[in-house]
């Protein structure tokens, strides 16, 4: 039904099953839909020619806002935590307190830095933040169609907003739940604001915004678009859902990943560095194409 689920990198467990949610979702139509994602690997790259591209806290790792020593820092705490992030050996209730400790450790260094705020954009421009091909297509098409773009992400929301500021896609649509940075009257990082956000409690921050979720109860119709299996909770806040269509980017270690990914999304890319999937998706949502 749409050409580009037969794509190389589109591996799905029941095509069928994926019709038919796309079918009930067509019938009730695109004034139903909301989309809900996953920022960092993504709707950003994961690599590019070869090399990784940065997440929002590797933006401000690899920047000169921060000391040497502290990048030091940084780095080992990526090289220890990350691994564990992605090992699929190991349980979530496993990895949650270890990523807690990650995101602490790095929130608490970061803050000893002092980070200037007036500095962090010109930290993006020269960073290698990438979106993914396709992006400004999803961004302006959910814009076209008032279709609300919710972004959860445990990356730092001041880092995420900059990067969609600077690609021109940061349209009245998109809202973002995310770890913001508070800063002092002189505009230097004092803390992080709230709680913190990581890759396994965004469900709890999804039922925290019940608010902004109540807002879009008339919109049970949802395509959620992740990276990780924590991200598959992210639409738990949603009352009255009808449908949701799950969509994963499976970015690294594929072969360990594929089988549990399979078994939680219901469209997994496999190293697929486009949007091309999610937007003719999008397209046959809104009778596009
Ligand atoms: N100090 C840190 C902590 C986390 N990360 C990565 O950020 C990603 C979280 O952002 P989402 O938009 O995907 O929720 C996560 O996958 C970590 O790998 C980091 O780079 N440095």
């Amino acid at each position: 039904m749409i050409p580009e689920l037969s794509n190389p990198s589109v591996c799905m467990r029941d095509p069928q099953r994926v019709e038919e949610i796309l079918q009930s979702m067509v019938k009730a139509g695109s004034n139903t839909v909301q989309v809900i994602a996953d920022f960092d690997m993504t709707l950003t790259r994961f690599a590019f020619k070869g090399k990784r591209c940065p997440t929002c806290h590797n933006i401000l790792d690899n920047s000169n806002l921060i000391s040497n020593e502290c990048r030091e820092e940084l780095k080992v705490l990526l090289d220890t935590y990350y691994p564990i992030e992605i090992d699929s050996a190991r349980s979530i209730a496993e990895k949650l307190p270890l990523m807690v400790e990650w995101w602490t450790k790095a929130h608490k260094i970061l803050v000893q830095q002092k980070i200037r705020k007036d500095l962090l954009a010109t930290a993006v421009r020269d960073s290698d933040a990438m979106l993914r091909e396709g992006y400004q297509l999803l961004f302006d098409h959910l814009q076209e169609h008032s279709i609300p773009l919710l972004i959860f992400s445990a990356g730092i929301g001041d880092i995420l907003e900059e990067v969609i500021r600077q690609a021109g896609v940061f349209h009245s649509n998109v809202k973002v739940f995310s770890n913001y940075m508070d800063f002092d009257e002189s505009g230097l990082l004092k803390a992080f604001k709230g709680e913190l956000i990581h890759i396994y409690n965004k469900r709890e921050g999804a039922l925290l915004n019940t608010g902004h979720f109540q807002e879009l109860r008339t919109r049970p119709n949802v395509l959620l678009l992740g990276d990780s299996l924590g991200d598959l909770t992210m639409a738990d806040g949603v009352q009255d859902m009808e449908n949701i269509l799950k969509i994963g980017f499976l970015n690294d270690k594929v072969e360990e990943r594929k089988k549990s990914y399979l078994d939680s999304y219901d469209i997994v890319l496999v190293q697929d560095e486009t949007l091309e999937v999610p937007n003719a998706i999008m397209l046959h949502l809104t009778g596009n194409k």
